[in-house]
């Protein structure tokens, strides 16, 4: 016999996270209190995650912010995005590194290649100053990267991941499109531990911190940068970027599809809107769709701002794990479904892609059997259609 007892939590009355024990029974003879088996608790690294990611979206605002005041011939200009994405990565991966010397594994977006071409050095030097600045601002660190450095710690993001052992997953700006208009855009962050997402950090810098609908997104009024952070088994919290009050978080308790609001994609290249709006549809969503950029869509979902998010891609296009690895935990220990669009669980543990065919959707339990059979019903409406 194999008993499996589920995650344990201490609850205290305080905001911080419970201390979480996993137990589990080894077979038959053993009595099960003397075979407890305490699994690994990931609390060093959300503290890092978190750290990391909140520092590398002061980067990115710092960067957003000189754009914004830019003349509208330099927005255009995609360099702004280019100079944050690689500082971003450089300022993650060494943060990481400093605190998990050793063995380190971190797949993430972008490599030095076009750094290295000529033509660049004025572009790296820019990164370098800006993660260097990064770096005195937190005042823990007492080094300043070279240009190689800096090259370096970008590099190391090369591992291609899989089923076994530890890799750190980073989309250093998630929602490029979205960061140049000065909508949403994330640092995404998380940990794989043999192939499972054992933790999540999503530094959402313009995501209000009030509920956002369709109507109030852009409200001058509103405050904004949310941190949201994971970890397997302990649930998803949320606070303010710029502090360290935490609430626990919930996905949306609809039951009727007609109360929901849908999360999608602002960039109609990025989902497929005349599909999500058949599933809509066919469910009875009466609200029009909240279209925002990047994982932004899996934190507000997380804390119930909206009750479903649909991800449908153009046929070809191949998801990559460190688009949906952080959103993924946090919307799941905020008690949500993420699957493809058949319903099948997603998995991370096979490299770079995650291979699917239609999409992927996101729901709560209650929602999710009905959300599969609309969206079932309109990819064969759309298929006979053709
Ligand atoms: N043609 C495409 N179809 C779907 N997603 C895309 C496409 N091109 C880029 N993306 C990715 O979509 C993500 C943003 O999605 P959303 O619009 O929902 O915020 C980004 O990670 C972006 O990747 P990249 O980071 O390489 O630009
Ligand atoms: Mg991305």
């Amino acid at each position: 016999m194999h008993i499996s007892l589920n995650w344990l939590r201490f609850v205290t009355p305080s905001t911080k996270k419970p201390p979480r024990f996993h137990l589990s029974c080894l077979p038959s003879s053993s009595s099960c209190f003397s075979s407890v088996v305490f699994a690994m608790s990931y609390d060093k690294e959300i503290a890092a995650a978190k750290k990391a990611a909140s520092l590398a979206a002061r980067l990115c605002q710092k960067v957003q912010k000189a754009l914004l005041q830019s003349d509208v011939q330099s927005k255009n200009d995609r360099t702004p995005v280019t100079v944050a994405d690689y500082g971003s990565q450089a300022l993650v991966s060494f943060m990481l590194q400093h605190e998990f010397p050793g063995e380190f594994s971190l797949v993430a977006e972008e490599d030095s290649k076009d750094l290295r071409k000529d033509g660049a050095q004025e572009i790296v030097e820019r990164i370098t100053k800006l993660v260097n600045d990064s770096l005195t601002i937190d005042g823990s660190y007492s080094v300043t990267l070279s240009t190689e450095d800096v090259l370096k710690a970008i590099d190391s993001g090369k591992s291609e991941g899989g089923s076994q052992g530890r890799h750190w997953v980073l989309d250093p700006i998630d929602g490029t499109k979205g960061f140049l208009r000065g909508d949403q855009y994330a640092i995404a962050l998380a940990l794989l531990d043999r192939g499972k997402v054992v933790l999540g950090v999503l530094a959402c810098p313009n995501l209000p911190l009030a509920y956002i609908s369709d109507a109030n997104q852009h409200s001058p009024n509103n405050e904004v940068g949310c941190l949201f952070f994971a970890e397997v088994g302990g649930g998803t919290y949320m606070q303010p970027l710029d502090s360290s009050s935490t609430v626990k978080v919930q996905v949306s308790a609809v039951e009727n599809p007609e109360e929901a609001s849908l999360f999608e994609s602002y960039e109609a290249a990025h989902s497929m809107h005349d599909l999500s709006s058949l599933i809509a549809q066919k469910l009875g969503v009466k609200a029009p769709p909240v279209r925002i950029d990047s994982q932004a869509k899996y934190g507000a979902l997380s804390r119930g701002d909206g009750a479903i998010y649909l991800r449908l891609p153009h046929k070809g296009y191949r998801e990559k794990i460190w688009d949906h690895a952080a959103g993924y935990i946090v919307v799941t220990e905020a008690g949500g479904v993420v699957t493809d669009a058949a319903g099948n669980p997603l998995d991370f543990s096979r490299g770079k892609y995650l291979d699917l065919d239609t999409g992927i959707i996101v729901t709560n339990q209650k929602l999710m059997p009905l959300l599969l059979k609309a969206v079932r019903e309109s990819l064969e409406e759309k298929a006979s259609s053709l």
